[in-house]
């Protein structure tokens, strides 16, 4: 039997008994406003701007809340069990978190403090290349927590191939690869503020650290930290890469591998025939092509071009129970939250990263129950309308 995430609904009210309240709302979706009268514009600016005028983060939500749940009543769902296999993993929930760079700008323990967060819940963590922490570092503070390591594909072949070797030594056991992100978008929240936090050498603590990467400098880094932050910029990513250079990947990862940011059924049925184990729905929560498909509106056309073949994760726009249960529905095996744990690290550190999950799954587990579910390998598309 699995985790009994619903509980955390009981711990609250009993508490609730003698007079005390949660620190931090338990509908996720208020989160960002109070993250922003806490911390102020910059970091958080950051973390909830999109591309362009805003239209595709927008278009996430809708593509979620356009479709309703049609629930079912009189099924047996007293005892419920969430757990799913991902990737030939077992998991206690259909749920990841995202990986998102740079969470220092968050919470001094960045990283560090959501990957604990992670390891308490037993939900994996995906470390994003552009960490504020060495993945060495964040590994260590996990003990045996499962982890992923995401990876923004560097120009440089020796330091793609020091990445994987260091990640694959710390213990993480699938490799993410994003796909959507070969240059920064056009993002005006960052641009009127001229922020963007690499530039300060914030967010390149993988990088920094590389030999492969420090081989490249006239001097260490701390001695000149300007060409450093040059040098990343010049190999943070390749915008020539095109499918066959997969294959490098292949043999220098001998775990699963996952393909992030497809959103069209033939990239996905490309990645199958490139012989990846998985991709991601996911627009970058609308942080890369402004105008862009709602993710939720891509998956249902992904999971039918592969969904025999690959398995399909998503994000982008997920905020609430509800959400998980639509992108079962539509098809995908797991959702990864991206941004709500940020603002739930910004908050509280671990605790508030451990309060977003704790929210969200509980949320999952109450909706999987009235919708007349005792698990999530029976949802299906036939639980919706649009
Ligand atoms: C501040 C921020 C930084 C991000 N950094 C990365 C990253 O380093 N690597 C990556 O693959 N995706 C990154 N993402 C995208 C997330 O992995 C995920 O796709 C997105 O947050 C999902 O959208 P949502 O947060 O609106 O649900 C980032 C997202 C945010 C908000
Ligand atoms: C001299 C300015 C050039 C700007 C190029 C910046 C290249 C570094 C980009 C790092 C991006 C890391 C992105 C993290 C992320 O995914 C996000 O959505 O934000």
């Amino acid at each position: 039997m699995g985790k009994h995430w619903a509980d955390f609904q009981y711990e609250i009210y009993l508490n609730g008994m003698s007079g005390a309240v949660p620190r931090l709302p338990t509908d996720l979706t208020r989160l960002e406003e109070l993250t922003e009268q806490r911390l102020g514009p910059g970091p958080v600016g950051y973390v909830a701007g999109s591309a362009g005028d805003g239209s595709t983060a927008r278009a996430n939500r809708a593509a979620l809340e356009r479709r309703r749940i049609v629930p079912r009543m009189l099924r047996d769902v007293h005892e419920r069990d969430l757990s799913v296999e991902v990737l030939g993993r077992s998991l206690p929930a259909p749920l990841a978190l995202a990986p998102v760079g740079v969470l220092s700008i968050m919470h001094p323990e960045g990283e560090t403090a959501a990957a604990r967060a992670a390891a308490a819940q037993g939900v994996p963590f995906i470390l994003s290349s552009a960490s504020s922490t060495p993945m060495e570092q964040v590994a260590e503070a996990m003990g045996d927590a499962e982890r992923w390591f995401q990876l923004y594909w560097p120009k440089d072949p020796e330091v793609a191939r020091s990445f994987l070797g260091r990640a694959r030594a710390a213990g993480y056991s699938v490799l993410v690869v994003t796909l959507d992100t070969p240059l920064l978008s056009w993002r005006p929240r960052d641009l009127d503020q001229a922020y963007l936090p690499f530039l300060r050498g914030v967010g390149t603590a993988n990088y920094f650290s590389d030999p492969a990467f420090q081989a490249g400098l006239a001097k260490p880094v701390h001695e000149d930290l300007d060409a450093a932050v040059l040098h990343f910029v010049g190999l943070f990513s390749d915008p020539a890469k095109t499918w066959p250079d997969l294959a490098f990947l292949r043999e220098h990862w001998d775990g699963p591998i996952v393909l992030k940011g497809v959103l069209h059924p033939d990239d996905a049925r490309l990645a199958a025939d490139a012989g990846m184990d998985g991709v991601v729905v996911s627009n970058h929560g609308g942080r890369q092509v402004a105008g862009a498909i709602g993710a939720a509106d891509a998956l249902p056309e992904v999971v039918e071009a592969v969904g025999d073949r690959l398995t399909v994760l998503f994000d982008s726009g997920v905020r609430t129970g509800d959400d998980v249960f639509k992108a079962l529905a539509l098809g995908a095996r797991a959702v990864l939250l991206g941004r709500p744990y940020v603002y739930g690290l910004g908050l509280e550190g671990q605790a508030g990263v451990e309060h977003v999950i704790r929210c969200l799954l509980a949320e999952l587990d109450l909706t999987l129950a009235l919708s007349g579910h005792a698990g999530c390998g029976t949802v299906t598309a036939a639980d919706l309308v649009v």
